[in-house]
C-alpha cells in the first residue's frame, strides 16, 4: 500500500517524525470522499474558532493599549476666565474623593474672599474714594463696569452713607482676621518666586509683560490669592491704617500682608506644595483632652483661635452693611458689580459665618484663588467598558505675565480647552486697564488658533460665563457701546452669543495652519455643575476619539 502512495504524500510522512501535529493533522491515506468531506467541515469550522480567538487576541491588545493612552489636556485662556474652575469640576466628576476631602480647607478661601469684599465696600464708602483712581488691584474681583471711552468713572458718586463710620468701626476685627488669613494661606516661609518657562518664540511674547523669571523647564506651581487692596492712594483710615494692629506681619518675613497699605497691595504667593488645604484640613486640628477621652470629633467651631469667631462676630455687621439701600446705591454710583465675583458670598453672610460651616460645591467653585505657574492634576476617565485612561489635566495662570509658561506643554498637548469669559466685554484686563478683556481673549485665541506647535491638537472652545453674559443683558448693558462692530444687532442673549461665536470661529478658520481642524464650542458657565458635567462628558469623548485617531487605534 505504501508503495502505491502518491509522491506528495512522502514529504508529510516524513515531517511525521519531527512534526507531530503535522503529522496528525494528515489526511489519513485511506480516507473516502465523504470522510474527506466530514474533516474538511470540521477543519473549517476548527479555522473559524481559532480566527475568533484570534479577533479576541487582537481586540484585547487594543483595550490594553487603549487603557493604556494617556491624555494630556491643557486649559488656557485670560486670567478669571474660569480655567481653575473647569479643572474643579473635573474633580468633582472624576475624583470626588478628593474634592470633598479637600472641602473643609476652602473655608480658608471663602473666608478671605468674603472678607476682601467687605473691605472693597468699605473702600468704595469712603468719602476720600470720590477723589481715588481705580488702580489694576481694585478691579482684581469687582466688575468694574468702563465707560465708553475705556476708562472706569471716577469721581462720580454723590450718595453719603451715614452709617458709614459705624460700619467701619464694627467691622475693624475683620483687617486682622485678612492678615490672619493670608498669612495663614501663603505660608511665607516657602515664598519663592515663581520660575517662568524660559522665553520661546512661541507667538504669546505679544501677550504677555514684563516680570520673567527663567528657569529650567515647567515652572513651579503656585497659587494668588488676588488683593483687592487699593488703599495706596487713600488716606489712612482705620481699615487702611492697620499698621498698628498687634498682629502686624513680623519684619523678618518677607511681608505678603504685613503692616501698613503697600504690603495689602502686594498679592499673595500661595505654593500648591505648601499643602494650605491641610493646614485648613479637619484633621491638621489637634485633639482636646475632651476629644481625646469621649472619642467625641473636636470641629474646628471649639478652636477659639479660629478664624470663624471674628467672623461669626462681625455677621451683623456684614449683613447690615450688605442690605443698606444706601450701601446699595453708593455701589451702584461706583460702577461695583461685586455680583460677579466673590459677591456671590455676601448674599450668603449668615451661612458662610456659621460656626459650623461646611462649604458647599458650589461654594467651591464660587472661591477665587488666582493660579500662578501651572498646576497638574491626574485623573483616571472611564471610557466606554475600559478601565479608563489617565488624563493630565495643566491649569495655567492667565494673567499676562503668566503666558510664557504655557508654550512648554505644546508639544505634549492631546487637546486644549480654551475659556474665553464672554461676559467681559465691557471689562478691562487688570494687567492693563487699557485693554478690553473680550478684545484681550480674541487677540490671545487667534494666537492659540495660529499656534503650528497646536496643528494636531484637538481644540475646544468654552464660551464662559454665559450666566453672567445673560444677567449683564438683561440689566441692560448694551454691547454695542463696547464693541462698536456689534451695531444695531439686537441686544439680546440669543444675538450676542451667536455674534461672539462667530467671531471666535472665524478667527479660528482663517489663523488654523490646518483648515481642516474640527473646532468644538460650547456655551458654559462653568460655576454650573450639572450643565458642565453634560458638556464634558462631551469634551471628553471628543479628546478621546481624537487621541484614540491620533494613536490609530480607531
Ligand atoms: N458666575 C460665573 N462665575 C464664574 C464662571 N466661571 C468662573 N467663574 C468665577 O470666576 C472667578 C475666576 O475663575 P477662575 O477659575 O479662578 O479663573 P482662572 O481662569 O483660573 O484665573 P487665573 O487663575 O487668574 O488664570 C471665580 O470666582 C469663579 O468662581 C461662570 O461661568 N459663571
Ligand atoms: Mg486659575
Amino acid at each position: 500500500m505504501s508503495k502505491e502512495r502518491p509522491m506528495f504524500y512522502a514529504e508529510p510522512n516524513r515531517r511525521r517524525f519531527s512534526d507531530p501535529l503535522a503529522a496528525a493533522l494528515l489526511p489519513p491515506p485511506d480516507e473516502t470522499p465523504e470522510d474527506k468531506a466530514i474533516r474538511l467541515k470540521r477543519e473549517e469550522d476548527a479555522k473559524k474558532r481559532s480566527d475568533y480567538i484570534d479577533e479576541m487576541i487582537r481586540q484585547e491588545k487594543l483595550e490594553r493599549k487603549k487603557n493604556k493612552a494617556e491624555v494630556s489636556v491643557l486649559l488656557l485662556g485670560q486670567s478669571e476666565s474660569g480655567k481653575s474652575t473647569t479643572l474643579k469640576q473635573f474633580q468633582l466628576l472624576h475624583s470626588p474623593s478628593a474634592f470633598h476631602a479637600e472641602r473643609i480647607a476652602w473655608r480658608a478661601v471663602i473666608y478671605l474672599n468674603l472678607v476682601k469684599s467687605i473691605r472693597r465696600i468699605l473702600d468704595a464708602l469712603s468719602p476720600e474714594a470720590d477723589y481715588e483712581d481705580h488702580d489694576d488691584e481694585s478691579l482684581e474681583t469687582a466688575t468694574v463696569i468702563i465707560s465708553s471711552n475705556g476708562r472706569p468713572p471716577s469721581a462720580i458718586s454723590s450718595t453719603k452713607v451715614p452709617n458709614y463710620d459705624d460700619y467701619r468701626q464694627r467691622l475693624e476685627p475683620l483687617i486682622e482676621l485678612e492678615e490672619r488669613l493670608t498669612r495663614l494661606l501663603s505660608c511665607p516661609e516657602e515664598e519663592e518666586p515663581v520660575r517662568l518657562a524660559p522665553n520661546r518664540s512661541n507667538g504669546f511674547n505679544a501677550l504677555a509683560n514684563g516680570n520673567i523669571f527663567v528657569g529650567n523647564g515647567r515652572p513651579t506651581p503656585t497659587i494668588l490669592i488676588p488683593d483687592r487692596n487699593h488703599s495706596q492712594s487713600l488716606p489712612v483710615s482705620p481699615l487702611n491704617g492697620h499698621g498698628s494692629s498687634p498682629t502686624s506681619q513680623p519684619s523678618s518675613q518677607p511681608s505678603p500682608i504685613g503692616s501698613g497699605s503697600s504690603s495689602r497691595s502686594k498679592e499673595v504667593a500661595v505654593h500648591t506644595s505648601t499643602n494650605w488645604k491641610k493646614a485648613f484640613s479637619l484633621g491638621s486640628r489637634s485633639k482636646s483632652p475632651k476629644s481625646a477621652h469621649s472619642g467625641e470629633i473636636e470641629g474646628w467651631w471649639e478652636d477659639p483661635d479660629d478664624p470663624v469667631h471674628a467672623l461669626n462676630a462681625c455677621a451683623p455687621a456684614m449683613l447690615d452693611l450688605w442690605r443698606d439701600p444706601l450701601v446699595k446705591k453708593r455701589l451702584q454710583e461706583k460702577r461695583l458689580r461685586l455680583e460677579e465675583s466673590a459677591g456671590f458670598y455676601l448674599d450668603e453672610i449668615s451661612r458662610i459665618t456659621a460656626k459650623k460651616y461646611i462649604p458647599t460645591d458650589a461654594d467651591i467653585l464660587k472661591a477665587r484663588l488666582k493660579t500662578m505657574g501651572v498646576v497638574e492634576h491626574t485623573f483616571t476617565i472611564p471610557y466606554g467598558n475600559n478601565k479608563g485612561a489617565r488624563w493630565r489635566i495643566y491649569d495655567v495662570g492667565g494673567a499676562r505675565n503668566q503666558r510664557h509658561a504655557w508654550a512648554p506643554y505644546f508639544e505634549d498637548v492631546n487637546a486644549i480647552i480654551f475659556l474665553a469669559p464672554i461676559s467681559a466685554f465691557d471689562q478691562v484686563l487688570t494687567e492693563d486697564l487699557r485693554v478690553n478683556r473680550l478684545e484681550d481673549s480674541l487677540l490671545l485665541w487667534r494666537a492659540v488658533a495660529s499656534n503650528k506647535l497646536l496643528v494636531k491638537v484637538n481644540i475646544v472652545l468654552f464660551l464662559n460665563k454665559c450666566d453672567l453674559l445673560q444677567a449683564k443683558l438683561d440689566a441692560g448693558v448694551r454691547l454695542n457701546q463696547h464693541m462698536v462692530s456689534y451695531g444695531n444687532r439686537p441686544n439680546d442673549y440669543e444675538s450676542v452669543s451667536k455674534y461672539f461665536k462667530n467671531k471666535f470661529w472665524t478667527i479660528h478658520y482663517s489663523v488654523s495652519p490646518d483648515k481642516e481642524r474640527e473646532l468644538y464650542i460650547h456655551f458654559t458657565s462653568v460655576t454650573d455643575t450639572r450643565r458642565t458635567a453634560t458638556i464634558i462628558a462631551d469634551v471628553r469623548d471628543i479628546i478621546i476619539k481624537g487621541n484614540l485617531r491620533d494613536l490609530r487605534l480607531v
